[in-house]
This record gives structure tokens, C-alpha cells and sequence, in this order.
């Protein structure tokens, strides 16, 4: 079995760098590139990252580079940048052959593409893997117990790639369905966003029941149609990760809906955030997706709206609620 041991980070915000030091925290030595300059000097002179994961202690076999190339003696890179700004960095990334393992969560606007199929794109000679599941970065940085779909085309590379990334208290779970996993991880971001807006709202907890069910049902309709296994969307990548974000304001796509549902509107609470909430991206992206397909995702349609600005959370509500009865199945 190929074996990997040199990893590199591609991406210093808060999930990149707690992977980073998940495979640094015993002494490996681990490289990640960081976009910001003040990323890369804490990291190296602080082993901190106040920036995006404050209160982390990090490794100092962890280092970091603003400069891509430092990468390329690496034997696998897993790439942690937001979607939005995927396309951008994989085409700056040093040639080679390293597996490039996605960990970022969403669907690229104007393209209707997961980041498996950007790095199809651009960088098509590598063999590549996504990894998702409910993860919140600050967990898997202090070491928390947490486990994780790791999906790649073939067996032997997902159990190559799990085997080098498990550590006694981070468990991945092997699948070759990436689509699966990728749909998972983005629709599930969506979901979030409309669980804080019922928290926000005061709507209750059957609401917010009602609405993880229904929202699973479209994950399910959206990902059964375009390829993805019922597996792997009732595992950890999706309904677990759906369960994990849609109960606690830890998640900021959660926290982004509390906001709307207490009828802030999307434009303030967007405006200088330096986090990501990619469920505000991957909305109307997914709810465009949805329809050219034919596929009913009302949940997601209702959060691309208020996201949009087009609507406020009471009307959206009452537009969910107001739908024609249907049998469950549907
Ligand atoms: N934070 C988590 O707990 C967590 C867990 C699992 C998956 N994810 C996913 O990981 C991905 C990254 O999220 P995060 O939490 O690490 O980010 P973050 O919110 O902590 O930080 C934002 C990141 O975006 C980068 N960025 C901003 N503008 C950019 C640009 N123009 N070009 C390139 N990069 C730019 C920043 O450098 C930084 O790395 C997202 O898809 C997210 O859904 C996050
Ligand atoms: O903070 P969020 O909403 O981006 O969620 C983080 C991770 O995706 C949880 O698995």
C-alpha cells in the first residue's frame, strides 16, 4: 500500500490549520500555505493562529508559507480553500503527482461544479479524494474524538489516504463515492443556514426537527440524482454533518441564519466577515442547480432568496409553510 507522510495544507483558515496540526500535533513535520502574511507569521513565530483559530496552541513541527511552491515536495496536499476562490489557488499549485484530498464544502457558482470537478479541470493528472463529515475545527484541533467520510475513486487510494490521516481520536471512514460526500458537506451548509434562521425566528424545536427531515429528504432527492449513494448521504458526511450544524450556533452558517431569523438582513450581516459561511455561497448556486434539473429543493430555494435579499425570514417561512400537503415520500 502507498504509504504518506510529508502532507501540506493548502488553505490557513480555521479547518485548514486544525488539519494541519491534527497530522503536526506528534512532531510530523506538516507545511501550509496561508494567503494572509499575518497567517504565516503567527503560525511561525507563535505557533498560533488568532486569525481564524484563536485559542489554539499549535505544533512547531507545523510550518507555514506564503509561497505555493514550498509545497511541492509534498506527498499528499489536502486543500482546504473555500470554493468560491478554489479555482483560483489549484491553478497556482507547484505540477505534480500528490493526491489533492478536498476538505472545503460548497458548489462553484456559473460552473454547477464540486471541487473535484474544478480540479478535473486543472489539474486532471493527480489522484484525488474529499474528506468530509462533522467536524468543527476547534474540536479536531484540541483533539477531541470526531470521525470523517474519506472518499476516493478507488479503494486502495481512500484506505491509503485514511490510514496516513488516523490518529487515535480521529477516525476516517472509507467510501468511493465523492460525489456523495461532496453533496453532503454543501447541501448540508444550506440547511444549517435555514436551522438558525427557525432558531433566530423562535419557531421551536419541532420546527427545527421537521425542517433537518425535510431537509435531508432534498439532499437526498439532489444527490441520489446526480450519482451520489443513499449511504453516504445518511452517513457522516451527510446527515451527520446536518445533525452536527443544524444544532449549534458553533457552526457559523448556523449562526449567519440565527441572525437573519431575528430579522437582521443578509447584506450587514455578510458585510467584513472574515470567516466563511459557504451555505451563503453554495445557496444559490444549489437552489440554480436544482431547478435546471427538475428537482424540488424548496428549503434551499427559500435560503438562496433571503441570502439574495429578495425576501425577509417571515415570508420565507410562511411561504414553507403555506406549500400543498404531500405524502412524506415525496
Ligand atoms: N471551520 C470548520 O470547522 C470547517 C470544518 C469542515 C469544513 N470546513 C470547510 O472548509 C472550507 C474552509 O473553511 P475555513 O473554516 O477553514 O475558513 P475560515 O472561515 O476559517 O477562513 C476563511 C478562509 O478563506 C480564505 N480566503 C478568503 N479570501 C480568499 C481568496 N480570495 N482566495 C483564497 N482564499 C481566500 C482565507 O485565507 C481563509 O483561509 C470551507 O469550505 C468550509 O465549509 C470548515
Ligand atoms: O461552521 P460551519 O457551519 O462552516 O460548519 C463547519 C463544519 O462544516 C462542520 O462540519
Amino acid at each position: 500500500m502507498t504509504s504518506y507522510s510529508r502532507f501540506g495544507v493548502v488553505g490557513g483558515g480555521a479547518w485548514g490549520t486544525a488539519l494541519a496540526q491534527l497530522l503536526a500535533a506528534e512532531g510530523a513535520p506538516v507545511r501550509l500555505w496561508a494567503r494572509e502574511d499575518a497567517v504565516v507569521t503567527a503560525i511561525n513565530a507563535e505557533h498560533r493562529n488568532p486569525l481564524f483559530l484563536p485559542g489554539a496552541s499549535l505544533s512547531p513541527s507545523l510550518v507555514a508559507t506564503g509561497d505555493l511552491a514550498d509545497l511541492a515536495a509534498c506527498d499528499a496536499l489536502l486543500v482546504v480553500v473555500p470554493v468560491p476562490f478554489l479555482r483560483a489557488v489549484l491553478a497556482d499549485l507547484p505540477a505534480g503527482h500528490a493526491p489533492l484530498i478536498f476538505c472545503s464544502k460548497g458548489m462553484e457558482a456559473q460552473s454547477f461544479a464540486f471541487p473535484i470537478d474544478i480540479a478535473r479541470d486543472v489539474c486532471s493528472d493527480r489522484p484525488l479524494a474529499v474528506l468530509s463529515g462533522p467536524t468543527f475545527a476547534h474540536e479536531v484541533a484540541a483533539g477531541l474524538p470526531t470521525a470523517i467520510t474519506l472518499a476516493a475513486a478507488d479503494t486502495a487510494t481512500a484506505e491509503a489516504l485514511a490510514q496516513a490521516l488516523a490518529r487515535p481520536h480521529f477516525r476516517p471512514y472509507v467510501s468511493t463515492d465523492m460525489i456523495g460526500a461532496e453533496i453532503g458537506g454543501a447541501v448540508k451548509n444550506i440547511l444549517a443556514i435555514a436551522c438558525g434562521i427557525v432558531d433566530g425566528a423562535g419557531l421551536g424545536l419541532n420546527a427545527r426537527a421537521a425542517l433537518i427531515s425535510r431537509g435531508f429528504a432534498e439532499m437526498t432527492r439532489f444527490g441520489l440524482a446526480r450519482g451520489a449513494q443513499a449511504d453516504t448521504l445518511a452517513g457522516l458526511a451527510g446527515l451527520g454533518d446536518l445533525v452536527l450544524t443544524c444544532t449549534s450556533s458553533n457552526s457559523r452558517n448556523f449562526a449567519l441564519g440565527q441572525g437573519l431569523g431575528r430579522g437582521a438582513d443578509a447584506a450587514t450581516l455578510m458585510a467584513d466577515r472574515r470567516t466563511v459561511a459557504e451555505g451563503a455561497f453554495s445557496a444559490p448556486v444549489i437552489a440554480a442547480a436544482a431547478r435546471a434539473d427538475g428537482i424540488e429543493m424548496p428549503i434551499t430555494d427559500a435560503v438562496a432568496r433571503l441570502v439574495a435579499g429578495d425576501i425577509r425570514a417571515g415570508e420565507a417561512i410562511q411561504a414553507l409553510l403555506s406549500r400543498p400537503l404531500r405524502p412524506e415520500g415525496r
